[in-house]
């Protein structure tokens, strides 16, 4: 599991160490730790780190002092450096340091330090650089990057994403990419992507939440002996190594009804396939047993798809509701409703999808957990009386899964690209596991009965414990991905496709 912390947080870890150590220590580990990352990419990219072009951006902060004093450090080693300041002050013993180490000195800014140089030559240098390291602003950002280094970022991001040039430097962002919310994970501002982060003490809570996220790269820590034991993570992510601690795996003695039964309320004559997927993504992820609720004629599908699912009302540890439920069948829209006031009445885990959202209560317990898509989550919201609509969901995902829980109580997975959990207690994670193939017709209801049997295995131990079913709706999310990834490797894939790849996903996952 990764977890990330806020800039208040990792400040307070830093404070002992910097309070006990020599003045600068710390910076000097960290850039350090940056240099090393840097030579090792140089030379995965050409052989060496002497001779190469290393182009450093540097802000007004620390974290323009990390990337002068990593420059200096690679250009000690051979490498070619050249800083781009914006800022007129920068800091000071790193500005040293690169001079005593022979780097060159360019400045976007009057009053700089180096020579003057305007933003179009900056460019130039930057994209005919090896390596590019986006030192402007880190942990210290209040909105936007601004200005001059404004400029550079928005021109030097349109520039590389076109991948014009003979070889287009790899970027690699200092701490964080300059300008995210290193919180929450928006975007006030232009953020240059990047292919790398290196980040210092603790992983940021920005580097793990959307939309940031997918502009950090790969994310790299350098440990600096930060104690964050007392600290409770701001954002979480599961690993593939997590799973196996998760997944409800029978023991010798279980019977089909100690492993869990799933109920199944989905499907109507118009989207008789959703049943279908939902059900057999909760049989092959591997329910105890799977029971289907609905009309005779959805049923049949059902059984011609999955002979092993029993058709009919019964007990069941949890229920999926809602998959393909379309508004204007009452009969099935009918069954939904009983099946949820059944459900909240005795407790039980719930997965309240799609035709299911608007039939809930206004409070609800953790352990009914939400699968809205950024337009489902707009309306849930905004019958709730925000104002909300689905780009804006888009754009602050985070921020609007975190208010649809606190307003519902309820514990909500997000779907999108990245999909955000957000738990009992406000604990966020945020999985980005899937290929963008799966953004395909039906794999949110396989996603929805993969739910159904994790949350049914799980049912006793949810409630004991209700911020583990945050915990284990990731776990879904990140078994969907895998299973799609699975299904047909760097290919278009199929909703069936992912449910029939997820018996093989999940023994993979429990193999270790
Ligand atoms: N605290 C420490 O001892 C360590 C800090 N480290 C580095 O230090 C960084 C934090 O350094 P700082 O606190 O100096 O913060 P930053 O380097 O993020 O920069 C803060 C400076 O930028 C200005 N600024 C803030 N927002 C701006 C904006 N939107 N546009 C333009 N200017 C803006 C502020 O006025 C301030 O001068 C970390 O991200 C990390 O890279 C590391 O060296 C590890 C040790
Ligand atoms: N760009 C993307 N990359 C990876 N996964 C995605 C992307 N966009 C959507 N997804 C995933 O695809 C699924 C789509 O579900 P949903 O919107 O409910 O579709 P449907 O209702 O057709 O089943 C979700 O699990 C979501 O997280
Ligand atoms: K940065």
């Amino acid at each position: 599991m990764i977890v990330g912390y806020t800039a208040a947080q990792v400040r307070a870890a830093e404070q002992p160490l910097l309070d006990a150590g020599p003045p600068g220590a710390l910076m000097h580990q960290a850039a350090f730790g940056l240099a090393v990352r840097v030579a090792r990419l140089l030379t995965d990219r050409r052989g060496g780190v002497r001779g190469a072009d290393v182009v450093a951006l540097v802000g007004p902060g620390n974290n323009g002092g990390d990337a002068l004093l990593a420059g200096a450090e690679l250009a000690r080693r051979g490498a070619g450096v050249t800083v781009v300041a914006t800022s007129a002050a920068v800091h000071d013993g790193g500005l040293a340091a690169l001079r005593a180490a022979g780097g060159t000195l360019l400045t976007v800014v009057d009053g700089g330090p180096g020579r003057r140089v305007w933003v179009g030559d900056a460019l130039a240098e930057a994209v005919s650089a090896d390596v590019v390291v986006d030192g402007l602003l880190g942990i210290g950002a209040r909105g936007a990057v601004r200005a001059e280094a404004a400029e550079l970022v928005t021109l030097l991001a349109e520039l590389l994403a076109q991948d014009v040039a003979p070889a287009v430097p790899d970027v690699v962002a200092v701490d964080v990419p300059s300008g995210i919310g290193v919180d929450d994970g928006d975007l006030p501002g232009p953020v240059l992507p990047a292919d790398l982060t290196v980040t210092f003490g603790a992983v940021k809570a920005g580097l793990l939440l959307p939309p940031a996220a997918g502009l950090a790269g790969d994310v790299e820590l350098v440990d600096l002996g930060l104690d964050l034991t007392g600290s409770t993570p701001a954002a979480a992510r599961l690993e593939v190594s997590d799973v196996a601690d998760l997944w409800p795996v029978p023991a010798a003695a279980s019977h089909k009804y100690t492993r869990g039964v799933v109920g199944v309320v989905a499907g109507t004559a118009l989207y008789p396939g959703a049943a279908v997927l939902a059900t057999t993504a909760a049989v092959l992820s591997g329910a105890g047993m799977v029971r289907y609720v609905g009309p005779a004629a959805v049923g049949h599908a059902v059984l011609a798809a999955r002979p092993e699912v029993v058709v009919g009302h019964g007990r069941v540890q949890a229920w999926v509701a809602g998959p393909g439920v379309d508004p204007a069948d009452a009969e099935q829209t009918g069954r939904v409703r009983d099946v949820l006031a059944e459900a909240l009445a005795a407790g039980l885990p719930v997965v309240a999808d799609a035709g299911a959202l608007g039939h809930l209560p206004d409070h609800l317990s953790p352990w009914v957990v939400l699968t809205p898509h950024a337009g489902e989550l707009a309306t849930l919201l905004s019958v709730r009386g925000e104002e909300v609509d689905r780009e804006r969901v888009e754009v602050d995902p985070v921020l609007w899964a975190r208010r649809a829980q606190r307003v519902t109580g309820a514990t909500v997975l997000l779907k999108g690209p990245t999909t955000v959990v957000v738990g009992a207690g406000g604990a966020v994670w945020a999985q980005s596991d899937g290929p963008a193939w799966l953004a395909t017709a039906g794999s949110g209801d396989v996603l929805a009965g993969l739910l159904g049997t994790l949350l049914a295995g799980c049912a006793d131990e949810v409630l004991e414990d209700p911020p583990l079913v945050a915990a284990l709706a990731a776990a879904a999310a990140l078994v969907h991905g895998r299973a799609a990834h699975r299904s047909n490797p760097g290919g278009p894939v199929h909703a069936l496709g992912v449910a029939h790849a997820l018996p093989g996903t999940v023994a993979d996952l429990l193999r270790g």
